[in-house]
């Protein structure tokens, strides 16, 4: 599916959007309720990834396919591992066959687990005979991705030990290792994490417990582009949001708010005000805490016209895409002067932009939903639309609510 983004509304934008539940969040409850019966959850992410989770925790011999998921891939892993009796093969798209999980193998081969490799030594496929894993401690890299230290620590109250770990390396995504202490700890799991050891206790059940997942802050993103970018100001309100979130991401309203966003935090939403214009030519940021922003925020840049320099980007490689050389290739179609690195991306400040370029979206739905912003400023074409799924599914519906002309070529 191909769209053409023009005509945005010459006039103040309002609206009131309705997010999904956070597939960080979903997944990783999803995989405590298999563990945790007693566990219900409210505000569950409709998106693919989370559907995936869904139907791969119902198998319990033969072929899960999680199509592009991560998060399904890295957490499904350690859960067949540890399931006596369990016998899967986890496979996935293509380009999860080329995103690395030996990390998070040879840390479950170490604890007992029998995996294998269905063709290449480090990626899926993977062959999984589930087992009763009876180690305690187990040692990691951890500077590859959250999503192996994540993936153990979901299945650690499940052993009968519970489980040390002791992370090795710099420490990435933090954030979302904290999500999943946070989400442990609200089922009742004792859970703690000094400096590069985390200590997880054992917990054979939980009590009914009912747990509403906040609506996801990445997908949040899009809109504080939107109202950065918006000529004629802009008053959005999202829900269902709150000020002490378990996502990184939440640090948008920070960022957002030198690009001349302010948000208003209310009982269960935020509103997103348009205030100013960026108060500096060039914003420097580390988003070695926040990688799924970083699409978002460069387009941003680019559509005002500033500068920025983001570090701390050596996971955007092995996502989705490369999502690194993604931004260079249709930022460069567009105007704009770009470089990257193997961790970084620079651009520079000016208003040159190329009107009605196709964006690529390489299987990447957060390539669809950075660029879509832009057609505030110039008319474009999304290549593969529907990526957005992957996600967030509501993608264009939410974004049509807004005015902005949205047409199928
Ligand atoms: O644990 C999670 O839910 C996630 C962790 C991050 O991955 P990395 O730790 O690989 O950076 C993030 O990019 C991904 O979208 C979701
Ligand atoms: C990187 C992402 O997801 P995953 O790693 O779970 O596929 C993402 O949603 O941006």
């Amino acid at each position: 599916m191909k769209l053409y983004l023009s005509g945005p509304p010459q006039k103040k934008l309002y609206s009131k959007i309705q997010i999904t539940g956070s597939k960080s969040e979903s997944n990783r409850l999803l995989l405590l309720q298999a563990l945790y019966p007693n566990v219900e959850i409210n505000n569950l992410s409709n998106s693919d990834d989370s559907q995936v989770m869904q139907q791969g925790l119902k198998i319990h011999d033969g072929v899960v396919d999680i199509h592009h998921a991560g998060t399904a891939m890295r957490f499904l892993t350690a859960y067949f591992a540890s399931q006596e009796g369990k016998e899967v093969t986890l496979t996935g798209s293509q380009r999860m066959t080329e995103r690395p999980i030996k990390v998070l193998v040879e840390a479950l081969k170490s604890l007992g687990a029998a995996i294998s490799y269905e063709r290449e030594e480090g990626y899926p496929p993977i062959r999984i005979k589930g087992k009763k894993l009876l180690k305690d401690s187990v040692s990691l890299p951890a500077n590859i991705s959250s999503q192996y230290i994540s993936a153990l620590i979901l299945i650690a109250p499940s052993l009968s030990n519970g489980l040390q770990l002791e992370l090795v390396g710099k420490i990435t995504s933090v954030p979302y290792i904290q999500m999943t202490l946070g989400l442990l700890n609200e089922i009742g799991v004792k859970t703690s994490f000094e400096g590069n050891r985390i200590r997880i206790y054992p917990k054979a059940s939980v009590d009914v417990a009912t747990l509403t997942v906040e609506s996801d802050w990445s997908s949040a993103s899009y809109f504080y582009s939107i109202v950065a970018l918006s000529d004629f100001g802009a008053e959005i309100i999202l829900s269902s949001y709150k000020r002490n979130s378990l996502q990184g991401d939440s640090v948008l309203a920070e960022i957002y708010r030198d690009l001349g966003v302010k948000t208003v935090f209310y009982e269960n939403e935020i509103q997103l005000k348009k205030i100013g214009n960026p108060k500096s030519k060039t914003l420097n940021l580390d988003l070695a805490n926040a990688p799924d922003i970083a699409q978002t925020i460069a387009v941003t840049c680019f559509g005002l016209g500033i500068g920025c320099n983001l570090t701390g980007l050596h996971t955007l490689k092995i996502k989705e895409t490369d999502r690194l050389e993604a931004l260079d290739t249709e930022l460069s179609k567009l105007g704009a002067d770009i470089s990257v690195s193997d961790k970084s991306l620079t651009l520079s400040p000016g208003k040159n932009r190329v009107e009605n370029v196709a964006i690529d979206t390489y299987n990447d739905h957060r390539m669809a939903m950075a660029f879509a912003p832009l057609a505030l400023k110039t008319p474009l074409y999304i290549n593969d639309a529907q990526v957005v799924s992957k996600s967030y599914p509501d993608f264009w519906k939410d974004l049509k609510k807004l005015g902005i002309d949205i047409r199928k070529t």
